[in-house]
């Protein structure tokens, strides 16, 4: 890992850059697969699984009789981590759900706002280099709770055409409606426009690498709604001299595995931690099986020393961390200080996987900044807001001029008159 000392700050913003690559160095390729789906459907999608998945499959969608030998495979020790994970998340998700909004705004003019599912979802599984059947419990769980009617699951198939038992299992559980093997940008665009056997879908969700998050972005020029840009997964860690180097390194490494586009960054004030992290990091990823994707990952990944626990802050906040570790004495600073971030992990004993997992909350997450603006999927990601109102006999006599007035005032007599015909009414 790089070590830098005491950064300026008209260098942060090449110090905070991302190793991955922009929308528009992957715009074309995007441009051109969607264009091909969407002319020739399957036999595209076809073409595309052959070219960078390495299978030719007669048909994408898995079958029934695949979901129950899937069960089969997957160990009842696994399936019972999996539950525990599963209630945990619907516990946390269930816990959002809000009351309808209802108020008099004056008398016999009332509003009311209420939330209704998104009928027709897709989720995407990143399947390239891991099968993430933990991503299907963090979507397809608040799914069934919001109510949403179809779900489908796109994630891409192995060279043998299979999908991971326990992602089959896992999606079953969930009450996962259709299973596709379909994976990358080809999956993206069968969702955005369907294809004769691929349903289109409202709105997408889902992880994926730079070609899946470029792909769900340029879904939305064809007015497809998506959850957050959620790529290569990062870490920032800000740590003292109360935290534990080992469980530190363990934290960094446990992003940096997930692919050579990751990125993990550790901030303090102490340089003796730092160094002492640096050697356990050098330490514990020889021991790694996915070493190789670790050490290109590091490759891209920092050590920065900051002289003030404020300078951290305003350093952590222009990053905007998908996932943000504060193991510090001073927590509460950090925590009320935090402006930018996905999702916050706090002292020794919160490792950054127990949200990847277990704990309850969601891990799909802004990643390369998004953090900023976007707020990691929760049960609202599956719903929409609807605003209603009845205006009474009384409530329509107290508006009305008003909105006679300000009709007048853009030129807009047809909508003066749809009031002023019913105060006539009243007289
Ligand atoms: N931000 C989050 O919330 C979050 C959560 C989980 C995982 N992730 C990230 O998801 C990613 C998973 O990536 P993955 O690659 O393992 O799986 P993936 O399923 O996202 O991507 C695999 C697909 O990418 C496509 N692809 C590969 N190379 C290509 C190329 N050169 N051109 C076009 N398409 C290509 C293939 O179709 C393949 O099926 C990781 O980067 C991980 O960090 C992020
Ligand atoms: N860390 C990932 C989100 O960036 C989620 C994940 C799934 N499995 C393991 N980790
Ligand atoms: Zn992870």
């Amino acid at each position: 890992m790089q070590k830098i000392k005491y950064p300026n700050k008209e260098n942060w913003e090449s110090l905070l850059k991302r190793p991955t690559q922009t929308v528009s160095d992957i715009e074309e390729t995007v441009t051109r697969i969607f264009t091909e789906i969407k002319t020739r459907g399957d036999s595209a999608v076809r073409d595309y699984t052959e070219k960078f998945d390495k299978v030719n499959l007669d048909s994408f969608l898995v079958t029934k009789e695949e979901i129950e030998r899937a069960s089969d495979q997957v160990a009842e020790e696994l399936k019972q981590a999996i539950a525990l994970a599963k209630g945990n998340i619907e516990k946390f998700h269930a816990a959002q759900k809000t009351d309808r909004v209802n108020l008099e705004t004056m008398p016999g003019v009332s509003c009311w706002q209420e939330k209704r599912a998104i009928q027709k979802i897709g989720l995407y599984i990143p399947g390239g280099t891991a099968p993430l059947f933990s991503t299907i419990l963090m979507l397809a769980v608040p799914a069934k709770i919001a109510g949403c009617k179809e779900i489908v699951l796109c994630t891409p198939p192995d060279e043998f055409g299979k999908i991971n038992p326990t992602i089959l299992y896992t999606a079953n559980l969930c009450g996962v409606t259709q299973i596709f093997k379909v994976g990358g940008i080809q999956a993206i665009a069968g969702m955005t426009f369907g294809t004769e056997t691929i349903p289109n879908v409202y709105k997408i969700f889902g992880p994926g690498n730079q070609y899946v998050t470029v792909a769900k972005q340029l879904a939305t020029k064809y007015g497809i709604a998506i959850d957050i840009p959620a790529g290569p997964s990062e870490l920032l860690v800000v740590a003292d001299d109360s935290a534990e180097p080992p469980f530190v390194a363990s934290d960094l490494l446990s992003q940096a595995e997930h692919g050579t586009d990751s990125q993990v960054i550790l901030v303090s004030t102490s340089e003796k931690l730092l160094n002492s992290v640096a050697l356990e990091v050098e330490n514990q990823i020889k021991a790694l099986p996915r070493r190789a994707i670790a050490e290109k990952a590091i490759e891209n990944s920092k050590l920065i020393l900051v002289k003030t626990d404020l300078e951290a802050v305003d350093l952590i906040n222009e990053y905007g961390p998908e996932h943000y570790i504060v193991c510090v004495e001073n927590e509460d600073f950090y925590i009320e200080n935090t402006i930018n971030a996905g999702s916050v992990f706090i002292g020794n004993y919160t490792p950054e996987s127990a949200g990847d997992y277990a704990s309850g909350t969601n891990h799909t997450l802004p990643t390369n900044g998004y953090a900023k603006q976007y707020s990691g999927v929760n049960l609202d990601s599956f719903m929409k807001s609807i605003t209603f109102q009845k205006i009474s006999k009384e409530g329509i006599l107290g508006i009305g001029n008003a909105i006679e007035l300000m009709a007048e005032a853009e030129g807009l007599d047809a909508h003066k008159n749809a009031v002023t015909i019913r105060l006539k009414n009243l007289k």
